[in-house]
């Protein structure tokens, strides 16, 4: 494909007379808007001074609606509009398109959830729930939105991943490997929609400040995970929780944070494929990439976390305060 000839959709281009012509709106479809991520990239996009963006914002369960309409101003029912949408349902998926006038120029894939915990405390149900949210969910979208963005040879599919999506996190194996398989998917399929000239974008956000985290330790503290030993059971509870705390307190982002550098993406002519959005959790995504063979992630995070629980603390603080030198920028 000739890289000169990739526009992409909605965007403004000049006249045969040179007069800039102004840009339609693109239409951005977002999964899981109820709060956190979803909530505040709607806002955002639905606020772009340019007026770039038309916005539907979804939620399966519109109840919800209340916080999202609220933020949104005076942009509701202007350049944001808000409709039902449950990712793990054909039926919703197909209701919520038929609503939508024209077509889906970008697609934001940012619904999902976590599960934390001993493997052997957790159910396979909760685990398919998991892989039918985060993965299956992503994939029945794009399914859903593919055949338009083909035909018209334009669009913009962005899968909000994770630092999850590109290495294990103890005791978040199923989440991980859920962010994983969207890494592969999209990956593959990127090479394939360049020639339609669609793009593909993977935001990857380490810890983020929204509600995940919360749903995840109250799911924790009832739950009993029945068939995990005790000393597992004593890494979880009293070495994990207390570390991953930390880490949120020290260097978790805001969701305001993290929707700027999806915003920067969405806006971009040449969106990455990948993009990270905390510079200060680099240094821990960047032990994988300096080893191939993955051991020196593994076991430095294996030492810091069983063996040197100071030197973690120690560490955490100095990545808040920015002293270490930060190696990837969000661009
Ligand atoms: N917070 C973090 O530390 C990080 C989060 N992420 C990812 O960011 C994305 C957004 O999470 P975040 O904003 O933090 O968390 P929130 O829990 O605040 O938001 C998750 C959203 O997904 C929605 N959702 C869950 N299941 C479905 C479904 N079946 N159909 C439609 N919507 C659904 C939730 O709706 P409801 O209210 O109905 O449950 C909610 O709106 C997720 O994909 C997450 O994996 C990535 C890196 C870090
Ligand atoms: C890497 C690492 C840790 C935990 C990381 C966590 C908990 C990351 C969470 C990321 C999230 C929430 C991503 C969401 O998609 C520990 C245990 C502190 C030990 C030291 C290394």
């Amino acid at each position: 494909m000739n890289g000169e000839s990739q526009v992409l959709p909605g965007r403004g281009h000049t006249s045969r007379e040179g007069i800039n012509m102004a840009a339609a709106p693109r239409t951005v479809l977002i999964s899981g808007c109820s709060s956190g991520i979803g909530l505040e990239l709607a806002v955002q996009l639905a606020h772009d001074p340019k007026k770039r963006y038309q916005v539907v914002a979804t939620m399966r369960d519109l109840r919800k609606k209340g916080t999202l309409e609220a933020a949104a101003g005076e942009a509701l029912g202007q350049t944001l509009t808000v409709a039902q949408l449950d990712v793990c349902s054909d039926e919703s998926v197909a209701q919520c398109l038929s609503c939508i006038q024209g077509e889906v120029d970008v697609l934001v894939n940012n619904a999902g959830m976590g599960l934390v915990g001993p493997l052997e405390g957790l159910s396979l149900d909760a685990m398919q729930n998991v892989f039918d949210t985060n993965f299956f969910g992503s994939v029945r979208l794009v399914k859903a939105v593919l055949p338009g963005m083909k035909r018209r040879r334009q669009g913009h599919i962005v899968v909000i991943s994770s630092v999850m999506g590109l290495q294990g996190v103890v005791f978040n194996d199923v989440y991980a490997a859920s962010k994983f398989a969207l890494e592969g998917f999209f990956e593959s399929l990127a090479i394939q929609l360049l020639e339609f000239n669609i793009f593909i974008s993977l935001v990857e956000p380490g810890p983020v400040v929204t509600e995940f985290e919360g749903k995840l330790l109250a799911q924790v503290t009832t739950a009993e995970f029945p068939g995990a030993d005790a000393d597992t059971l004593h890494y979880f509870r009293d070495i994990y929780l207390p570390a991953s705390r930390e880490l949120f307190r020290s260097v978790g982002q805001s969701p305001q944070d993290v929707v700027r550098a999806i915003v920067k993406v969405i806006g971009s002519t040449r969106p990455p494929l990948r993009q990270q959005t905390n510079v200060r959790y680099s240094p821990l995504t960047m032990l994988k990439t300096v080893d191939s063979s993955g051991s020196l992630y593994v076991r430095t995070t294996h030492c810091l976390l069983f063996r040197c629980p100071r030197l973690l603390s120690l560490g955490l603080r100095c990545l808040s305060c920015g002293c270490l030198p930060a190696q990837v920028r969000p661009r």
